[in-house]
């Protein structure tokens, strides 16, 4: 088994790291490096992982999966890049920065892989999509969907759906996030208690993600479900429907994208 380096091990890093651990990948095949000494001795400490400077792990790894911020993408690639062997392939998990962005950084005819993951990969229940750099074969992006495999769900899409991909899933835990937060306010302000109110939330957001999930029946069948003529629920979603929700997403998550393709330029 050839040797994986993560470069940058925040929160995206660290979640990658625990669920390659957790998929049965031995730790002496990992290697990970961090500019915050203070928090690449926590992962040290919490994973036995070792930390290596970034040329040194470049020059060790097959498989090199940079996890910095876009920002310093630029600054990373031109430590790395003198030490990638054309067998290599370099995986990027960067929002916004592009395989081409990556191969023009790399010495010429470097595989690269660009992924979108998302934080739930945390509790192996990723969504990742994958897309192929100009110098890759399958097996190249099959060996990416492996490595992400071991955190959920990972599909193939062309590169030019990643701004979108990123809006979606990328971003998306944060917007359930944001409505579960808005939905314990509110049975706050009807006299719940908190720790009452987030218990009705959690399980309903996660008894309606499994319904969706297993019944395979359309949102719009089940919230019609839901929805009994003169009720409370045709109530509240005329409010929201008032409050033009849906378009509040819809123009959300072009801002995502917007601002995801707008990341390779710095
Ligand atoms: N957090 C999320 O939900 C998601 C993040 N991503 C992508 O993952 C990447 C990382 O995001 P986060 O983990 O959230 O950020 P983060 O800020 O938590 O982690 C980045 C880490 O990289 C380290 N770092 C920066 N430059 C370095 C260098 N030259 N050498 C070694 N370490 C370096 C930083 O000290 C930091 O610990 C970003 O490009 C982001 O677009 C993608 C999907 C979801
Ligand atoms: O907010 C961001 O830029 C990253 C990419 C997707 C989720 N977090």
């Amino acid at each position: 088994m050839g040797t994986v380096a993560i470069f940058g091990a925040g929160v995206m890093g660290e979640t990658l790291l625990s669920g390659l651990l957790r998929a049965g990948r031995p730790v002496d095949a990992l290697v990970i490096t961090e500019r915050r000494p203070e928090r690449a001795a926590e992962l040290t400490e919490k994973y036995g992982v070792r930390v290596l400077e970034n040329a040194e792990a470049a020059a060790l790894a097959d498989t090199l999966v940079l996890v910095v911020k876009p920002q310093d993408m630029e600054s990373l690639l031109e430590e790395v890049a003198p030490h990638v062997r054309p067998g290599d392939l370099v995986v990027s998990l960067a929002a916004g920065i592009t395989t081409s962005f990556v191969e023009s950084r790399l010495p010429e005819g470097r595989s690269v892989v660009r992924v979108m993951p998302n934080t739930p990969a945390l509790v192996d229940q990723g969504m990742a999509a994958v897309s192929g750099g100009a110098h890759c074969a399958p097996e190249h992006v099959a060996e990416a969907e492996a490595l992400l495999a071991a955190t959920g769900k990972v599909v193939e899409v062309p590169e030019k759906l990643q701004d979108a991909v990123t809006a979606i899933s990328g971003s998306g835990p944060a917007y359930i996030f944001y409505v579960v937060e808005a939905m314990i306010e509110a049975g706050v302000v009807l006299g719940m208690p908190r720790a009452t109110a987030t218990e009705l939330v959690v399980q309903t957001l996660f008894g309606a993600a499994t319904m969706i999930k297993e019944t395979g029946q359309h949102p719009t069948v089940l919230r019609e479900q839901v929805t009994s003529p003169g009720g409370t629920t045709a109530a509240a979603l005329r409010e929201l429907d008032d409050h033009k929700v849906r378009a509040a997403f819809i123009s959300a998550m072009e801002a995502a994208a917007l601002r995801s393709r707008e990341l390779a330029g710095g």
